[in-house]
């Protein structure tokens, strides 16, 4: 039996994944933890937790690195949402384009006028003209799961695209149309776009990257589009580019106060992900993979540990989290071949300076034994934390 704890509302075709084998709780001490964007970093982590779930993409929502350390494993679900935030995306493209929030907002006010509505919307449309994307330029910074699907649809809407990621994946290179153009450094998507749309993880590096420097590069008349997290972009450098029109828009999925105030900001209440079938795509994703490492020890889609599956058929397992560093197998193993244990197959993996390892034994072994085995590996430097599955 196993304990899942929810932090946010998780659709239950995502819940049914678990069965019965499992207790589903909002509070209390869980094996496991499933959320969406529930702030963690100033939860208590009771000890009982091995894996957290993210049903969705950003993980800056958990303190990842802490996590590492005491051996959690952090799952998200890589491209399970990202279909839902290109349709967003190439939405905000026509609605900042054509000017429709103010159009709509407009019309809308024009209620009580009686018959002479149709005349004065035919009288006041001029000031709400637009231009068409077609043979404009986009820019799109992060061509991962939702910067590629952007890339790819903007071409056909004919768009003329140009991408900057550095770190680009081998499959996301190969989904990526040939005619997305390839910008070697982020001047040369501020210097030439009409539009650009950020799709990069919010982390350390990426923290204010649309600064004020970013946004003196820019060509004047630019419309922005942040799908991806609030804090990329620096506040008040944007309050002052969108007070001199450098900036001509901001579609931004995560308004605030502050952001609320400024003009020509389009504020969208973090819908992006927000289609029953991303939020069920994202839970059941989330799901199997915690119940799979739960059940298995095997790791798929992991932000802090690298993936890492080896046949599960009820064996014996141990697996063990620990640091990237010489001898670490060698030291495991010698206390197996201390009990004259015999391995029966074994893998083991490293992501940066964590790595992990299962070993399958022999059946047979007594509990006691194995709990003792466990309580050296443990105790190894380096180790964060090992688990016996059977
Ligand atoms: N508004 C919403 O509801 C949603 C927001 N998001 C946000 O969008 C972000 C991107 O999502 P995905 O495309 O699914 O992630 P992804 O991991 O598939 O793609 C991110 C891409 O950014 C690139 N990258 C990283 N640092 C970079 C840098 N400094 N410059 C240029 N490129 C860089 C990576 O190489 C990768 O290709 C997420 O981290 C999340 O914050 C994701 C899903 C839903
Ligand atoms: O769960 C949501 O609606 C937010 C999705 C999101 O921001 C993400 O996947 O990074």
């Amino acid at each position: 039996m196993y304990t899942i704890q929810t932090l946010n509302n998780i659709v239950q075709c995502g819940l049914d994944v678990f069965g019965n084998q499992y207790e589903m709780i909002t509070e209390g001490e869980a094996d496991g933890i499933l959320l969406r964007s529930f702030p963690m970093h100033t939860m208590e982590l009771p000890a009982s937790v091995k894996a957290i779930a993210r049903a969705g993409a950003g993980v800056n929502n958990i303190p990842v690195e802490a996590c590492t350390e005491k051996g959690i494993v952090v799952f998200n679900t890589p491209g399970a949402n990202a279909n839902a935030v290109k349709e967003m995306v190439l939405a905000s493209l026509l609605l900042a384009s054509r000017n429709l929030w103010d159009g709509i907002s407009w019309a809308k006010s024009l209620y009580g006028y009686g018959d002479i509505v149709p005349e004065l919307v035919e009288a006041g449309k001029k000031e709400y003209v637009g231009n068409e994307i077609r043979g404009k330029r986009l820019g799109i910074i992060g061509l991962g799961a939702i910067g590629a699907l952007v890339a790819n649809d903007a071409l056909a809407l004919e768009m003329e695209v140009i991408g900057y990621d550095p770190y680009v994946s081998v499959e996301t290179a190969w989904r990526l149309s040939r005619q997305v153009q390839r910008a070697v450094n982020l001047e040369q998507i501020f210097a030439t776009c009409d539009y650009i749309t950020i799709h990069v993880p919010l982390v350390e590096q990426t923290r204010g990257l649309l600064n004020a420097h970013a946004f003196r590069s820019m060509k004047k008349g630019v419309r922005i589009f942040n799908f991806s997290r609030g804090e990329l972009v620096q506040e008040e450098d944007l309050r002052d580019a969108l007070e001199s029109g450098i900036v001509a828009n901001y579609v931004t999925d995560f308004p605030n106060n502050t952001v609320l105030g400024m003009k020509n900001v389009i504020p969208i209440p973090h819908l992006g992900a927000s289609t029953y079938e991303s939020e069920e795509n994202c839970a059941i994703m989330a799901a199997r993979q915690l119940k799979t490492y739960l059940e298995t020890g095997n790791i798929r889609n992991s932000v802090n540990f690298p993936n890492v599956e080896l046949p599960y058929f009820g064996q014996k397992r141990i697996t063990v989290a620990h640091k990237n560093v010489p001898n670490m197998v060698g030291q495991m193993t010698a206390f197996l071949a201390e009990h004259h244990i015999n391995i029966a197959d074994m893998i083991n993996r490293s992501k940066g300076s964590y790595a992990y390892t299962i070993i399958d034994i022999d059946n047979g072994v007594d509990a006691h034994i194995k709990e003792s085995i466990a309580t050296k590996i443990k105790n190894l430097p380096g180790v964060a934390a090992v688990r016996i599955i059977q």
